[in-house]
């Protein structure tokens, strides 16, 4: 077996390369060495270097063909082999449909080749891939039945000549998922939506959400009846008269408001691209209903395509939609509640951070609405929006990108968790706390909490200064209002009690972050279960237990970890009601914070 093994993958290797047939000798391929025990290039085996499992061959400028039959007609190759890896090759195709052969196939990447002609259907009875990744190659004709494939969760197919319909695929197991730069035609599967727009572009006759062109409506059978002429030459009439009305109206308001032009505060890009219309200004207050908003509150309707509202930020001046669309996008992470992405336009100096929601529930009204209130309330440690974007289907936000990443990565990314000693992790502690509490205290009348506060929405800035980002973006559900409604006897104090527990829930994710900070553990369940064990594990008087073992080894004080744990678990009380406020909070870690300092003086002397 071993040895059909090795003919095999000599015969494979010598057709990638045009060389005469010569393999290049510092790869180690040859016949008198063993492709596991001589560890030949790219050639990935199992722990007893007894069969090959995985082939990696990205960017070895291979020219010739892959021969899928070279591989995958060979029993001993196929019973093992997951991976076929050929990236940023100049390799054709041969045999491709032999290619189904190779069952135990989980990922199987040619992007960046030569490949052309259609994909063989035979792919489609690769029942274990989970990634397949044929970008950027010429591909023509239709896709084959992927979607039986239950697994897949990466399909990349971008910039190919691939045509028809796209097919149905189990969209909620796909994690990355693109067909852009194509010539798709007809409507996007409804599980599609759930991608972002750039997973479509340039595939012209594509149409449907995420795309902002509709699709057309059918024609009715048969021919159209005399009746039916008439009736849409009514509605046509009528039509047109509401339409000269609406002119009429906007002609009659731009002349009334002429001298408050001036106070501009938002501005719009309209989403056609192709527009050559300049952003212009308005005054939300003064006028109301101002042309931007038509074009948004229409884009609700479907009516007008919709637009991206830039809040007051000198830095994105004149960003459009379009230009967004069109910038390069690089997915950086997709939690619960959407995706965000890295984009670099061309007419913008920084990257930006696209942060997309998917089935927000709220109204385009109230979303606008909570969005430019936000945009009044500035704390040089809260990210503001720069933009943002809404329709039925999706909410956008644009923030600048923070190259330094999140709380999240520091404490739990490789190398980075090492930095972080005790007086750091205090002041970052301290500073999320005032942050939070201005907030808090500002937005309190219109009951606009942060919602989902937790390690990853805590960024560090160029100076490595914690930001809380993504204020805002989760409605929380005011559950206990009604009972705390009829309890009280007035209902000013109900009000009271009830913006409490809608800010109650950010301390519990306030909490946790601290839990992390303290522990140096990852949470899941929104940071339930590390509550629970913490809890725990102090109830039982083992409180040294949880403390990161780095924070122990750099000798700090276990009085003060102590004392830091102690405002922790008030703050994860399961009880809203018993959560200090965030002000209570920040008092508690900035008396900790002065002992600290304290100390430090103190034994400096
Ligand atoms: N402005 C930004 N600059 C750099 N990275 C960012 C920015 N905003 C978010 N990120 C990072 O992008 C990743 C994905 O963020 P996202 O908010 O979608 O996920 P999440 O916070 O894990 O989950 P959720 O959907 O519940 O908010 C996170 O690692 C986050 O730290």
């Amino acid at each position: 077996d071993e040895e059909e093994a090795k003919r095999a993958l000599l015969n494979f290797f010598t057709k990638l390369s045009t060389n005469n047939g010569s393999i290049d000798p510092t790869l180690g391929w040859n016949s008198t060495s063993d492709p596991c025990r001589d560890q030949w290039k790219g050639i990935i085996c199992d722990n007893h270097n007894l069969s090959v499992k995985k082939i990696f061959l990205d960017g070895f400028n291979f020219s010739g063909t892959f021969d899928a039959s070279t591989l995958c007609n060979v029993q001993s190759l196929v019973a093992t082999l997951g991976v076929i890896s050929l990236n940023y090759n100049n390799l054709r195709g041969e045999n491709l449909e032999e290619i189904a052969n190779c069952k135990q196939l989980t990922r199987f990447h040619i992007s960046r080749n030569q490949f052309s002609g259609s994909l063989p259907n035979s792919l489609s009875r690769l029942n274990n891939l989970k990634r397949l990744e044929i970008s950027y190659n010429n591909f023509s004709g239709s896709l084959p039945e992927l979607a039986r494939i239950s697994g897949l969760t990466v399909f990349l197919a971008q910039n190919n000549d691939l045509s028809g319909a796209i097919p149905n695929f189990d969209f909620a197991n796909l994690e990355e998922f693109d067909v852009s730069f194509n010539n798709f035609s007809g409507p996007i599967p409804l599980g599609g939506v759930s991608f972002w727009v750039s997973s479509y572009i340039d595939n012209p006759e594509l149409c449907g959400d995420p795309l902002p062109n509709r699709c057309p409506t059918h024609k009715p059978k048969g021919g159209v009846s005399k009746n039916q002429i008439l009736m849409f030459s009514g509605y046509f009439l009528i039509g047109l008269a509401l339409f000269l009305v609406i002119i009429l109206k906007l002609f009659c308001k731009k002349d009334g408001t002429k001298e408050e032009k001036n106070d501009a505060v938002y501005k719009v890009a309209a989403l056609d691209d192709s527009s050559d219309n300049p952003s212009f200004t308005t005054n939300e207050d003064k006028i109301g209903m101002s042309k931007s908003e038509i074009s948004n509150a229409s884009a609700d309707s479907g009516l007008v395509s919709s637009s991206l509202v830039v809040l007051s930020s000198p830095e994105v001046n004149g960003l459009r939609f379009g230009n967004l669309l069109k910038a390069p996008a690089e997915l950086i992470g997709r939690g619960k509640h959407g995706s965000v992405y890295k984009v670099i336009c061309e007419d913008q100096g920084k990257p930006l951070a696209v942060k997309r929601i998917k089935d927000w529930t709220i109204s385009s009204y109230d979303f606008k609405q909570r969005m430019r209130r936000l945009d009044q309330v500035k704390h040089p440690n809260v990210l503001p929006a720069m933009a943002f974007y809404s329709s039925r289907q999706e909410k956008l936000l644009v923030y600048e990108y923070q190259q330094n990443g999140s709380l999240f990565r520091l404490l739990h990314g490789t190398q980075m968790s090492k930095a972080l000693d005790w007086s750091s992790r205090l002041g970052i502690a301290a500073t999320i706390a005032e942050a939070l509490a201005f907030m808090h205290q500002e937005l309190r009348q219109d009951r606009i909490a942060h919602g989902n506060l937790k390690s990853s929405n805590i960024l560090l800035n160029n100076s490595m200064e914690p930001c809380i980002s993504e204020y805002g973006l989760m409605v929380v559900e005011d559950q206990d209002r009604s009972v705390s409604a009829t309890a009280s006897v007035n209902s000013i104090q109900a009000a009271e009690e009830s913006a409490d527990t809608i800010f109650k829930s950010d301390i519990f994710g306030f909490g946790v972050i601290l839990l992390e900070l303290l522990t140096g553990k990852m949470v899941q369940n929104n940071g339930v279960d590390l509550a629970q064990w913490v809890v725990l594990v102090v109830r039982e008087e083992w409180t040294v237990e949880v403390f990161d073992k780095t924070l122990i080894q750099d000798g700090t004080s276990e009085e003060r970890m102590l004392n830091l744990l102690r405002v922790a678990i008030k703050c994860v009380n399961r009880s809203a009601e018993s959560r200090p406020s965030i002000n209570q909070a920040a008092l508690m870690l900035n008396t900790i914070k002065e002992e600290d300092e304290r100390s430090m003086d103190v034994s400096e002397q």
